[in-house]
C-alpha cells in the first residue's frame, strides 16, 4: 500500500492560513493491503471477568493492550487475581483466579474512563474479604453507574458515595451472606436504560451466587442488545447457563466457572471498518486476516453492510452472498446497521436507510454472523459510491 502525505495546509482547509492538524494521508493508486486488526475490547475484558470468576487458569490469546484492558488487568490484580503477561507476546496474558475463590478487599480499583471496568468489576467485589473501593477519571464521574450498584445492594452489598450519589468513586461492602445463600433464587431489577453494561456487569456474576440470578429490566429501553448477547454467550463459553425467557428477563443458574485453558481473543470487528472502507474509497483490496466463522460482535455485519455498499466481499475465497447470507441475520438489526455503517464511513458518506428484508429472527440461535469464515477481503467494484443500494451518498 503506497500512502501521500499531504504538505502541511490540508487540501481540504478553507483557510490556508490554517495549519492542518493532521495531514491525511492520501492513496495514490488502488490499495493492495492486509491488514492485521487488534483484539476486541468487549471481548477481552469480558473473558479477563468471566477468568477471575473462574475455577482454573486461562491463557487468553490475541487480547487487545490498551487503556482500557491496561486497567481491566490492574483491577483484577488489586483483588488478587494473578495476571501473567507473555514477556515475548504481550498479547497472551495467562490469569489465574484466586484459588479459594475469594478475592481480596480492602483495596482500590481504578476505573479510568472504562465503562467495561466500573461496570464489570464492582460485581467481584460481592466475593472479596473486605470492602473495595472504586475511582476514575474525573471525566468518568459523569457516567451513570447507579443501576449497577442498586442490583449489588440487592444482592446485599452496601454501597458509599464519596461523591455525587450515584457516581464514581463509590465504595461496596460485600454482605456477610450472599444473596441466594437460603437456597432461594433472588430477583434484582434494575433500569438498564442508560446502558447494557449493567445487565451484563450482573449477568458475568450471576453463576458466582449460591442460587443463581433472575435478573430483570424494568426501563422502557434497552441500548446493545448485542453486548449482551455477547455477554450470554461467553458466559456458556465459560460453562455457565444463563437464558432469556422474555424479553427483558435474565436467567443465570449457579455454576462453577471453567473457560478453555486458551481461549483466542476475536479482532476488533468494528475496527476493521476504516480499513476495509479505504478499499471502497481508493480502489484495489484490502484483507483482514482471522475474521471469525462466527461473532457476537456488532462488527460481523461489516461484510454484508458493505457488499451492499457495491463492495465485492469475499471470505475464506468464497464470494459474500448478501441475499443468501442475510437470512442469518437476527432480527431488528437495521438500526445497528445504520449507526455503524454511519459511524466507519462519515469520512465520505451517509447512510440513509437501511432495511432488514425478512423476519430472520428464528436464525437468532445460530448466530448473527455464522457464515462468516477465516478470512475476508473485498474490493472496490465501482467509481465511488452513489445512492448504492442502501442509500449511500458519496461526496
Ligand atoms: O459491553 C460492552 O462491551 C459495550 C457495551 C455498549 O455499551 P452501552 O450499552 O453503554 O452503549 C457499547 O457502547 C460499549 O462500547 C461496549
Ligand atoms: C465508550 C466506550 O466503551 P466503554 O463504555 O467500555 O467505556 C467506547 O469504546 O467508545
Amino acid at each position: 500500500m503506497t500512502l501521500l502525505n499531504q504538505p502541511s495546509v490540508g487540501a481540504g482547509s478553507q483557510d490556508s492560513h490554517i495549519p492542518d492538524p493532521w495531514p491525511a494521508p492520501l492513496a495514490k493508486e488502488p490499495l493492495e493491503a492486509e491488514v492485521t486488526i487488534p483484539g476486541s475490547k468487549s471481548l477481552s475484558n469480558r473473558y479477563l471477568i468471566l477468568a477471575a470468576l473462574g475455577t482454573s487458569p486461562v491463557s487468553l490469546v490475541g487480547m487487545l493492550r490498551s487503556r482500557d484492558t491496561r486497567l481491566m488487568l490492574d483491577a483484577l490484580r488489586a483483588l488478587g487475581v494473578s495476571c501473567i503477561e507473555d514477556p515475548f507476546e504481550g498479547t497472551t496474558v495467562q490469569v489465574n483466579p484466586p484459588v479459594d475463590g475469594r478475592f481480596h478487599g480492602v483495596v482500590d480499583v481504578f476505573c479510568g474512563l472504562a465503562g467495561t471496568v466500573m461496570r464489570f468489576v464492582p460485581g467481584l467485589a460481592l466475593f472479596a474479604d473486605g470492602p473495595v473501593r472504586f475511582d476514575g477519571d474525573a471525566q468518568a464521574y459523569a457516567r451513570p453507574m447507579e443501576p449497577l450498584l442498586d442490583g449489588l445492594v440487592q444482592l446485599g452489598a452496601q454501597v458509599s458515595f464519596d461523591g455525587q450519589p450515584g457516581r464514581l468513586p463509590f465504595t461496596v461492602t460485600p454482605p456477610a451472606e450472599l444473596a441466594g445463600s437460603d437456597g432461594a433464587r433472588p430477583v434484582v431489577s434494575i433500569d438498564a436504560s442508560s446502558s447494557s453494561q449493567f445487565v451484563s456487569g450482573l449477568l458475568l456474576i450471576g453463576s458466582k451466587l449460591p442460587s443463581g440470578l433472575e435478573l430483570r429490566h424494568v426501563g422502557e429501553s434497552l441500548p446493545s442488545m448485542p453486548h449482551i448477547r455477547m455477554t450470554m454467550e461467553d458466559i456458556r463459553q465459560a460453562g455457565g447457563s444463563v437464558s432469556m425467557p422474555e424479553p427483558g428477563v435474565w436467567v443465570v443458574e449457579p455454576h462453577a466457572l471453567a473457560m478453555p485453558l486458551e481461549v483466542v481473543v476475536e479482532p476488533d470487528l468494528s475496527n476493521a471498518a476504516p480499513f476495509l472502507g479505504a478499499a471502497l474509497i481508493a480502489g484495489g483490496s484490502v484483507s483482514v486476516p482471522n475474521w471469525p466463522a462466527h461473532t457476537t460482535q456488532p462488527g460481523g455485519l461489516l461484510p454484508f453492510m458493505l457488499a451492499n455498499m457495491g463492495a465485492t466481499v469475499t471470505l475464506d475465497d468464497r464470494p459474500f452472498n448478501s441475499t443468501e447470507d442475510m437470512a442469518l441475520f437476527p432480527n431488528g438489526y437495521s438500526g445497528l446497521l445504520t449507526v455503524s455503517a454511519g459511524g466507519a464511513f462519515a469520512g465520505f458518506g451517509v447512510v440513509r436507510h437501511v432495511g432488514c428484508r425478512r423476519d430472520c429472527s428464528e436464525y437468532r440461535s445460530v448466530g448473527y454472523v455464522g457464515f462468516l469464515r477465516h478470512g475476508i477481503a473485498w474490493h472496490r467494484s465501482f467509481a465511488r459510491p452513489r445512492n448504492g443500494p442502501f442509500g449511500c451518498v458519496g461526496h
